[in-house]
């Protein structure tokens, strides 16, 4: 399945190669530079701060996208193994755990991290919030069969995932896409694709909740979006699997995301410490899971090798909270669904500061997200976050080429 021609996107069909790839290119070209210079003055070695080129990479022959359409992606491409048997980062690779199950602050904050081992990091002790990502098998199997879906019906796999971004407003728009009657999901991260994947498909069967045919079942986990071998078990359970992915400016969503740690761990340094390998230098620390999760355009470039542009959409997480039904039109649009969640389902809640979903006649029950949504975040210093702008720069443009699509998170700095 090829992708389809897309202007300016890389991986489009065509002999010649367009002027916006040649763009592309080049941007590639001075990203590896610039990471380069980075990893030489940091002195923390290539494993530290790698360029896109150099993440390893696991793209299958015959999957639907060629490796060398891809920008920064000139390194040949590892065979794949049968199903499962990818060379996986695996828990054992992450730093040692404290026997408690946290890293030690030390080692936590400065390892590097390649995607798959952040996700090791984040099942951690630090990542335990009930309604984001801490599914356990208990509350698992509870979820299958509880909440709004009715007892009938068939447990299917899923036909579309939300698979990132952490902090983004996956858990907004997972609750207002359930508010679609052709639409079940699980309400609890299964985190099948990258933790509970050796489980298999039964297990991931099971944890969904029933539908009648016709009807849509969805999951959201984020931390797909950075685990380096979801994009090809993704594949091979479903080709034609929807994704979604809720991006929002890397910086706040870097904020966001030290934030929540900070809530666990208040003990834990400052964000402006953390940020850095070298300050004086201004050296951002690439390998900080909090910011490496937003180089939105470097994971993207694995999604797609497996699956067409056209496969995936990509939501403002700025605008699902500015304009949410505009944001669910094109939500609906994407899954196929009728228009049924429109302006009428929200409303803006000034206490929480966020839109909420009106409450359906049979419940009493609010339906504005929990407390750990919308937390007031730490003050950052200007200079920090005007550096971190400055480091997403290029990668954001990058991401805007690869989706054609502009965020506006450059604008957001210019009008400050
Ligand atoms: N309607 C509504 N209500 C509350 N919060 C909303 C909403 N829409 C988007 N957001 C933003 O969602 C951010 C949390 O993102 P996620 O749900 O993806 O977080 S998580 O990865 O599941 O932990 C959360 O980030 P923080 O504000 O930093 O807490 C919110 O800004």
């Amino acid at each position: 399945m090829a992708p389809p021609a897309q202007p300016g996107v890389p991986g489009g069909r065509g002999s010649k190669v367009p002027p916006a790839r040649k763009l592309l290119c080049m941007c590639s070209l001075s990203l590896c530079l610039t990471y380069l210079c980075y990893s030489l003055m940091g002195g923390a070695g290539p494993a530290a701060l790698r360029s896109p080129a150099a993440i390893p990479a696991t793209a299958a022959p015959g999957a639907p996208r060629s490796p060398a359409a891809l920008p920064g992606t000139a390194a040949p491409r590892s065979p794949p193994g049968p199903p499962g048997s990818a060379a996986a980062p695996t828990a054992s690779a992450a730093p040692p755990r404290a026997s408690n199950g946290s890293r030690d602050a030390g080692a936590w904050t400065r390892t590097p991290l390649a995607p798959g081992e952040v996700i090791a990091a984040q099942s951690g002790a630090f990542e335990r919030d009930p309604q984001e990502s801490s599914t356990t098998d208990e509350e698992l199997s509870r979820a299958g069969s509880r909440g709004t879906t009715p007892d009938y019906g068939e447990k299917r796999l899923p036909q579309a995932l939300i698979i990132g971004v952490k902090k983004g407003g996956t858990r907004a728009l997972l609750e207002a896409i359930r508010a679609h009657p052709d639409v079940r999901a699980v309400g609890t991260e299964p985190h099948f694709f990258d933790r509970n994947y050796e489980k298999g498909l039964q297990w991931y069967r099971d944890v969904m909740p029933k539908t009648l045919e016709g009807q849509i079942t969805m999951e959201k986990t984020p931390s797909y979006f950075v685990t380096n071998e979801a994009p090809r078990r993704i594949h091979s359970m479903a080709k034609d699997t929807k994704l979604i992915v809720v991006v929002r400016n890397p910086v706040t969503r870097a904020i966001s995301d030290y934030t929540q740690t900070l809530s666990k761990k208040p003990e834990i340094p400052t964000f402006e410490v953390l940020a850095f390998k070298n300050r004086t230098l201004g050296l951002i620390d690439a390998s900080w899971s909090a910011i490496r999760i937003g180089i939105y355009a470097l994971h993207l470039e694995n999604w797609l090798q497996y699956f067409p542009l056209s496969q995936i959409l990509f939501v403002s997480g700025e605008r699902l909270i500015t304009d949410p039904a505009g944001e669910m039109a094109k939500v609906q649009d994407f899954l196929g669904l009728k228009r049924i969640v429109t302006e009428k389902h929200f409303y803006f809640n000034k206490t929480k500061g966020f839109p909420c979903l009106k409450k359906p006649e049979d419940s009493s029950a609010p339906r504005c997200l929990g407390k750990s949504k919308g937390r007031t975040h730490p003050k950052i210093d200007p200079d920090v976050i005007h550096r971190l702008r400055k480091f997403y720069k290029p990668f954001n443009v990058m991401f805007y080429q690869m989706t054609g699509q502009d965020f506006e998170w450059e604008r957001e700095e210019s009008e400050k």
